[in-house]
Order: structure tokens, then sequence, then C-alpha cells
């Protein structure tokens, strides 16, 4: 049995969490941040990553529809309102499928999530029965993770800018907001948890529920890295025109 945490050394083992477990350290990301990636995989990571930012605001309202507390479901909405925006063509979905257009993908593809890799959308299905099943503390320290997403996007950002030529700032604009809003919302949610995880195993809970949320963005490069360098992607998935050249040369 693990003994009651001070505050301070319950938020050092959280942190400990990302730094030994979030996707900064994975290879698909030091390779898209380092200009290894061919223009077939950046596509292919904006194409399923687009499912994650497409579930980010299911899930924001499954853990508000179990908040009783007036004053969080307010400071939570905004999440909602970040990603949805707040009428057609606003907010991160609206963004991030700028980044798609950009890169030439069909958006009634992309939106369809029907070229995305199987491990993608088990991955994110992952993410909203777990906000659903597990106790409201563990869905909130499941968001943790944004506690490093400004160093992953800030690196990411400068690395793709700096290496893929068809990358421009006005392709990465999703990213612009999101530290500002990540410290945000991370603060609120680090001082949720740190408040309320009150026994050994509300604490257990909680790193739990963050190791869990590291390994689900991890899998989802995972089934990237596998899919695109390594392998054959899934038959329905999307194939990069340098690949189907590459097949009809064959
Ligand atoms: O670019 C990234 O590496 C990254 C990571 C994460 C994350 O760590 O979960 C999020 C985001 N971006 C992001 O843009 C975002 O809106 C977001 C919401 C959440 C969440 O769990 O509520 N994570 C993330």
């Amino acid at each position: 049995m693990s003994d009651l945490l001070a505050p301070e050394a319950l938020e050092r083992r959280l942190r400990e969490v990302g730094e030994t477990r979030y996707h900064h350290l994975h290879p698909f990301q030091l390779r898209l941040q380092s200009g290894e990636c061919s223009r077939g995989e950046v596509e292919a990571w904006a194409l399923n990553r687009y499912l994650y930012q497409a579930c980010i605001p299911q899930k924001d309202a499954h853990i508000l529809a179990r908040m009783e507390d007036a004053g969080m479901r307010r400071e939570w909405r905004q999440r909602i309102i970040d990603h949805d925006g707040e009428r057609e063509g606003e907010g991160g979905i609206a963004k991030w499928l700028k980044l798609t257009d950009d890169l030439g993908l069909d958006r009634a593809d992309v939106m369809s999530g029907r070229l995305a890799l199987p491990a993608t959308k088990f991955a994110v299905n992952a993410y909203l029965s777990f906000v659903k099943d597990r106790s409201l503390l563990e869905a909130i320290a499941s968001s943790l993770t944004e506690l490093f997403s400004p160093m992953v996007i800030k690196t990411r950002v400068a690395g793709m800018l700096s290496n893929y030529d068809y990358v421009t700032p006005e392709t990465l604009a999703y990213f612009t907001a999101r530290p500002v809003q990540a410290k945000r919302d991370s603060d609120f949610a680090l001082a949720y948890v740190l408040e309320n995880a009150r026994t050994p195993a509300e604490q257990q809970a909680a790193i739990g529920a963050l190791e869990f949320k590291c390994s689900m963005l991890w899998a989802m490069l995972d089934a990237l890295e596998h899919a695109y360098i390594y392998a054959q992607p899934w038959p329905d998935a999307f194939k990069p025109a340098d690949a189907v050249r590459r097949e009809a040369a064959e």
C-alpha cells in the first residue's frame, strides 16, 4: 500500500510520468520534428490525429455532464468552445481541418475517419470510455498531459516550419492558441487533482490515469510508425501518393 503523498510530492510524481512517458519521447514525434518524415507520413499523422482532435470536445462534454458544481462546469465548458468554436468555421477542429486542407487531404475523407488506422480509432475510443467509466478524479487527471503539451508543440512547430517547405505558419495555426489554453486548462485540472486526491488509493488512481493517457497518445504514434515506416498500413487505411506510385512501379 502506498503512503499518502503531500501535494508537492504528488505533483512531482505526476510530472515524472510526463517526463518518462509523454509522446515527446516517441520516435515518430522525433522524426516529425527533425524533418525525417516523408510528405506522406506527415499527411498520415495529420489525418489520424484529426480523430483525436474531434473526440476532445466529446470527452469534455462527458466530463462536464458528471460535474455537480456549476463553477466547475463554467470553467470546463471553455474547453468545448475552444475546440468547437462559437460558430461554424471557428475553433480548434476547424483549424485542424485547415492543416489537413493545406496538406491536400480531402475533408470528407479526413472527417469520416474511414482512412484512419484501426489503432487510432481504438485509442480514441479508449479515451472516451475512460472518462465515462472511471471516477471524475481520474477523468480530470487524464487531461493532465496538457501540462506537457506546450513544450512538445513548441518543438514540433519549430521543427516542422524549418524542415518542410510545404508547411507554413498558417498551416500550423491550430497550435498558436494551444499553449496558452493548455496552461490555463492544466493549471485548473492540476489544482483539482491535488485538492481532491485525498487518499493513497485516489492518488495512485490519478497517477494511473495520467499513465493511461500517455499510453494512449503513445499508441497512436506507434500505429503510425508501424504502418507507414516499418510495415504496410491496414488495407483500408490512407495511402500516401508516394506509396501508391511506388506500388505501381513494382
Ligand atoms: O500537440 C500535442 O502534442 C497535444 C497533446 C495533447 C495532450 O497531451 O493530450 C493535447 C493537444 N495537443 C491538444 O491540442 C489538445 O487540444 C488537447 C486536449 C487534451 C485533453 O486531454 O483534454 N489534450 C490535448
